[in-house]
């Protein structure tokens, strides 16, 4: 069997959320013990919780929810690609000495080790003119391992936009520490919320055979 890589956030009390938004929790809502058969719990979560898909209506008044998106570009052949040198903000000229000439979806990682203990403001950006070349590459997706596409204080959102422009998907806050760059089939659909901005999702990465 091909392996399989989990490139997903633990979701825990505590996990690192945007500055601002709901924290995680967790809670029981029925014990199992003597009296009662079974263990029930809460959740308290934001849409953009750890690895997380966002929908058009994150950022666009007209924008499709969540549940509406189109899911085909969540499933399918992948390439992971090291922008771990890029800098603050992944430019095309960090893209096109690996890009393929075509490609379907693609996961850049951009940090050393992913921070799993705390908040980091100073996570790096795709520029709109790389959103741009993904796309004329044929790229229906792409996923990050920082938490934003766009910079934390930069309230227009441009390589969102460039997102939406295109067509494309996006997945943020995967965890990429462990995967070599290279061809995958990615796996990381998002549940069906209706209304939602956002989705959290259970990201995977399939080995390809041969
Ligand atoms: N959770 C938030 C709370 C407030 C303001 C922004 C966010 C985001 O997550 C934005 C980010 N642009 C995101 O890419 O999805
Ligand atoms: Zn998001
Ligand atoms: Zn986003």
């Amino acid at each position: 069997m091909s392996r399989l890589y989990d490139i997903s956030q633990l979701m825990r009390a505590g996990m690192p959320v945007w500055p601002g938004d709901t924290s995680f929790a967790h809670e029981p809502t029925w014990v199992l013990d003597g009296q009662c058969p079974v263990n029930v719990s809460r959740l308290t979560l934001s849409t953009h919780t750890g690895t997380h898909a966002d929908a058009p209506s994150h950022y666009a008044v007209d924008g499709q929810a969540i549940e509406g998106v189109d899911l085909a570009p969540y499933l399918g052949p992948c390439v992971v690609l090291d922008m771990r040198h890029a800098g603050p903000v992944v430019q095309p000229d960090h893209l096109l000495p690996v890009l393929p000439a075509r490609v379907e979806r693609v996961l850049l990682r951009t940090w050393e080790r992913f921070p799993q203990d705390g908040w980091r403001s100073d996570f790096t950006t795709i520029a709109p003119e790389s959103i741009d070349l993904l796309a004329e590459r044929g790229a229906r997706l792409i996923g990050v391992d920082s938490p934003s596409l766009d910079p934390e204080v930069d309230s227009r959102l441009l390589a969102h936009w460039r997102v939406h422009q295109h067509g494309m998907a996006i997945l943020e806050g995967l965890v990429l520490d462990a995967v070599p760059p290279g061809h995958y089939e990615l796996i990381a659909l998002p549940l069906k919320l209706a209304g939602a901005d956002a989705s959290p999702v259970r990201a995977l990465l399939r080995e390809l055979d041969g």
